[in-house]
């Protein structure tokens, strides 16, 4: 195709070595794990988690952040939805092209619109796309307030607070829900185990 978006003339180019010997060279297979959830729920620790775990098994794994990207690639982005929408969207083509180098890319945003979610899902190969919803209640992650934002946006100090004056829609259909039992968050190592267990399970952890 030669037009795309605003750019005329414009052809893809292929490359002798492609997705598959990548996945070979370091016998994994290329996805997206995708969690979602409120402030404070705990994506960025559950991130880390599987990124050491998966580590520690000479897995390959990436993890791109929300907070993090938002200091570079999405510094001109703020929170009104249109921004979080590209927000969202940019990372989800970024997380694309982890997953075709091979890598288990691990994106870890709030990313409140369920649009924008199954947007990225609809970029990847059917089942590369693995969406964890950290089903954690507002009054823990509150509660927990690790960056002191919630207390902000209750004073009303921060406008648009997701969870407090922004919406937060969950998934309908996620792959993997992390939530308490009986009242009590499982551990980072725990919560972990979930996701580590569904990319063996599915056979992500080796190339065939
Ligand atoms: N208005 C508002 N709403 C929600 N979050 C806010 C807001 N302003 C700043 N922050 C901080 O930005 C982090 C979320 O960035 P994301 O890129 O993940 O957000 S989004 O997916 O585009 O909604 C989020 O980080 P986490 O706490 O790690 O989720 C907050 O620290
Ligand atoms: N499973 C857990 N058990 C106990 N505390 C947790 C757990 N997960 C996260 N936390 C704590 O909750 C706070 C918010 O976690 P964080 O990973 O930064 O959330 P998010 O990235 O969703 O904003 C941090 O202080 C973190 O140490």
């Amino acid at each position: 195709m030669s037009t795309v978006g605003n750019s005329t003339n414009i052809f893809w180019q292929e490359c002798p070595v492609g997705r598959l010997e990548r996945q070979k060279l370091l016998n994994q297979k290329g996805c997206v794990v995708w969690i979602t959830g409120l402030s404070g729920s705990g994506k960025s620790t559950l991130a880390c988690s599987v990124n050491r775990e998966l580590y520690s098994r000479g897995k390959l794994s990436y993890i791109l952040d929300g907070d993090n990207l938002r200091h570079g690639l999405n510094k001109d982005l703020g929170f009104k939805a249109e921004d979080r929408t590209e927000n969202i969207r940019r990372v989800g083509e970024v997380a694309k092209l982890f997953a075709d180098a091979g890598l288990i890319c691990i994106a870890s945003l709030i990313s409140p619109y369920r649009k924008d979610r199954d947007a990225c899902r609809a970029m990847l190969p059917a089942s590369n796309f693995i969406e964890v919803f950290m089903n954690m209640p507002l009054e823990l992650c509150e509660a927990r307030d690790a960056k002191g934002l919630y207390k902000l946006a209750r004073a009303g100090k921060i406008k648009g607070f997701t969870g407090i004056d922004d919406p937060y829609e969950q998934p309908l259909n996620c792959e993997i829900e992390i939530k308490q039992n009986d009242g009590i968050c499982p551990a980072p190592s725990a919560m972990a185990g979930q996701v580590v267990s569904y990319l063996e399970d599915k056979g992500y952890l080796h190339d065939n």
